[in-house]
């Protein structure tokens, strides 16, 4: 479904990502996993056409066969939210600090559908009871609490039934029993929408819960890949077995 074959991206000569290739079929759950500075978000980024000007991508990403890195922005906008959709680790950056949550995520499914205002509205408050907030819909964003927020962003990016959700990071900043609840409920979204999962985090026990399959990026390269069995039994790559020993996951 998704198929990214020599993948690289530069800041001027500098490369930040390195020839990187891996696919991720329809319903997959895959992992990406490395340390801070790897490459994993600039990845991501590359996957949604959200790279940041400076930055340049060669190689090719292919959505359905169709390549992304030379699609136009209108393509791409209409991709994002529709076909591709993303959880960031900093859920504040990504909400409209001025507009109630119940509007913001009727907003996204208007956004992509004719749905008229009121069906639209019916809809926004169905998903936030599906992730546990049937009482959020008036409140700012500020108003809620850090998993409060990552929840009403995974509605917003399941809002259209996305084929691939990819997640930055989303339960970093969270306490750890916030985080198995919206690890959860993640689970539970692309479940039940048959949606593909790209899911980044340096957590090796996050990696265990979620995904089926497991890529390691190291210093912008693609150094191990498996099923998460394989790999967190049997790593191969000294890098990996750093980062199990590194891990509470050793012991298990
Ligand atoms: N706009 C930019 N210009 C120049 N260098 C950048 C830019 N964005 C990221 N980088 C560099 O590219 C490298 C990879 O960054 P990236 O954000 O993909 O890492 P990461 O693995 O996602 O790390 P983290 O887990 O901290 O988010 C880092 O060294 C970073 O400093």
């Amino acid at each position: 479904m998704i198929k990214v074959e020599g993948l690289s991206v530069f800041a001027g000569d500098t490369p930040l990502v390195q020839d990187v290739s891996f696919e991720v079929g329809a319903g997959e759950r895959v992992g990406l996993i490395g340390e801070s500075g790897s490459g994993k978000s600039l990845t991501a980024s590359a996957v949604m056409g959200l790279l940041p000007e400076e930055l340049r991508a060669t190689g090719s990403v292919r959505f359905h066969g169709k390549q992304l890195l030379s699609a136009g922005e209108r393509e791409l906008s209409r991709l994002r939210g529709n076909d591709l959709a993303m959880v960031f680790q900093e859920p504040m950056s990504a909400l409209n600090p001025l507009m109630r949550v119940g509007r913001q995520v009727a907003e996204s499914i208007r956004l992509h559908t004719a749905k008229s205002r009121r069906a639209a509205a019916r809809v926004a408050q169905e998903l936030l009871e599906s992730v546990q907030l049937p009482d959020v819909h008036r409140a700012y964003p500020h108003q809620l609490s850090g998993g409060q927020r990552q929840r009403v962003l995974l509605v917003i990016a399941l809002a259209n039934d996305p084929a691939l959700l990819i997640c930055d990071e989303p339960t970093t900043a969270l306490d750890v029993t916030v985080q198995a609840q919206v690890l959860d409920l993640v689970l539970a979204g692309v479940a039940e929408r048959a949606a593909a999962l790209l899911f980044i985090t340096h957590d090796l026990a996050v990696v265990a819960r979620v995904c089926e399959r497991v890529l390691v990026m190291l210093e912008g390269r693609i150094v191990e890949e498996g099923t998460t069995r394989e790999v967190l039994t049997n790593p191969r790559h000294e890098y990996t077995r750093r980062l199990l020993k590194a891990s509470d996951l050793e012991a298990a």
